[in-house]
């Protein structure tokens, strides 16, 4: 027999086996709601324009060549990745204290993150939300973290816990690693106020505490991508040292292109470098070099005024829609006099809602409404059209009554 006879049949991932369900559904009321990845009006992925134009621009190119990357990605990229989320003004990046390598999205940035703090950094502790992403618990544990959590949502309020956060940050051990989303919290859709920030940077700084900030929704929670980024530059500005993980997944529509980055903000110059070069030891063994194209189209963007104007406002267009679709629920909700308060719904943001259904009433959802999301009871706003609000609102008023 075979060899492999022993492998056992894995489970479906929690996010991502969603759409294979929902693929398997003939119904034609199904709706996805599953994985965080946009939608237009008309229920379609959407490329954007301003990257159709940036690889019509590199197709006619005809010096470009598919030769390796270098180990660290496209330089240009970088070097425009880390303005981007550091600002072009940013003093650490002036001093050449930040150490950016391209990787496979946000996924590989976090991984070759994870990777390089079980080497180099002390403190093999990391502290992640509560809840959080369902990922980041997985690549940290096999980077070689001890992977422990911190509180962050409050069920009762819908909001943070904010007093939860800090009470557990206070007690981890000095120098242990927290991975923070720099906006648009997956799956909560609550993020802490920049004044809740400031009181985290206080205390994470007090105790040596090490910043790891994942950002997959850069532009996508307020429409603009300088606000979004606000978290990041505030402890960056204090001339501290965090990691950052950058994604342009969503906020570019980059998905499938697999195109993001990892920086690294150092005390100094020097130390800066030592750090790229043993970056560069993590990622050989494990995929040697990036992909060419998908960092192409970014640069191509990001280093072009008028094309970087046209994706910004391409941007606020989805984030907008992803509002509107908010606005569209909670009133279908009031209207049908929907019992619960679903003012949540409006107030988070980002790309998802955390709708507080439990696991039996999405379970009832999905088999008597075809709603796929899932089953903690988040819903990505961007799988939602104006024509199927009315369908998921039936489906949550029967769930709840
Ligand atoms: C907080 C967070 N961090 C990192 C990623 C990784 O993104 P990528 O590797 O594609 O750049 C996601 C994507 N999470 C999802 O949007 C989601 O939660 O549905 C989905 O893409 C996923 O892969 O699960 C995320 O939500």
């Amino acid at each position: 027999g075979s060899v492999f006879s022993s492998v056992v049949q894995a489970p479906e991932d929690p996010i991502l086996g969603v759409t294979v369900a929902y693929n398997k559904d003939p119904s034609p009321v199904k709706v996805n709601l599953g994985v965080g990845a946009y939608r237009t009006e008309e229920g379609k992925p959407l490329v954007l324009n301003v990257v159709r134009r940036a690889e019509q621009l590199l197709v006619n190119d005809l010096s470009r060549v598919k030769e390796y990357l270098p180990i660290t990605g496209l330089a240009d990229f970088n070097k425009l990745s880390a303005k981007l989320i550091f600002g072009s003004d940013s003093p650490a990046i002036q001093e050449n204290r930040v150490a950016t390598v391209q990787c496979l999205s946000g996924t590989g940035s976090l991984r070759v993150g994870g990777e390089f703090l079980a080497r180099h950094y002390h403190e093999r502790t990391i502290y992640i939300p509560q809840p959080t992403w369902g990922n980041h618990t997985k690549v940290f544990t096999l980077a070689g973290l001890s992977v422990k959590t911190y509180r962050y949502y409050d069920p009762a309020t819908r909001g943070l816990d904010f007093e939860g956060l800090l009470a557990d940050l206070s007690v981890a051990p000095p120098g242990a690693i927290v991975l923070l989303h720099a906006c648009a919290h997956n799956p909560t859709g609550v993020d802490p106020t920049l004044d809740q920030y400031e009181q985290i940077r206080l205390l994470m700084r007090s105790k040596g505490l090490l910043p790891f900030f994942d950002s997959a929704y850069q532009g996508f929670a307020s429409g603009n991508l300088d606000a979004d980024a606000q978290s990041v530059r505030l402890f960056v500005a204090d001339g501290g040292e965090c990691l950052t993980a950058q994604s342009y997944a969503k906020n570019m529509g980059l998905y499938g292109e697999r195109v993001g980055a990892l920086s690294i903000v150092c005390k100094s110059a020097d130390v800066t470098v030592r750090v790229e070069s043993q970056l560069k030891l993590v990622i050989r063994p494990m995929y040697s070099n990036p992909p060419i194209h998908g960092a192409s189209i970014v640069a191509t963007i990001l280093k072009d005024r008028e094309m970087y104007e046209e994706w910004t406002i391409e941007l606020k267009a989805m984030a907008d829609r992803i509002i509107n679709m908010r606005q569209l629920l909670f009133e279908a909700l009031r209207t049908r006099g929907t019992p619960g308060d679903w003012g949540h719904i409006i107030k988070q943001i980002g790309m998802f809602t955390f709708t507080g259904l439990n696991r039996e009433q999405v379970a009832f959802m999905t088999k008597e409404y075809h709603i796929y999301m899932t089953s903690d009871g988040r819903i990505s706003m961007a799988g939602l059209r104006s024509q199927t609000v009315p369908h998921l609102a039936d489906a949550i008023h029967a769930a709840v009554t």
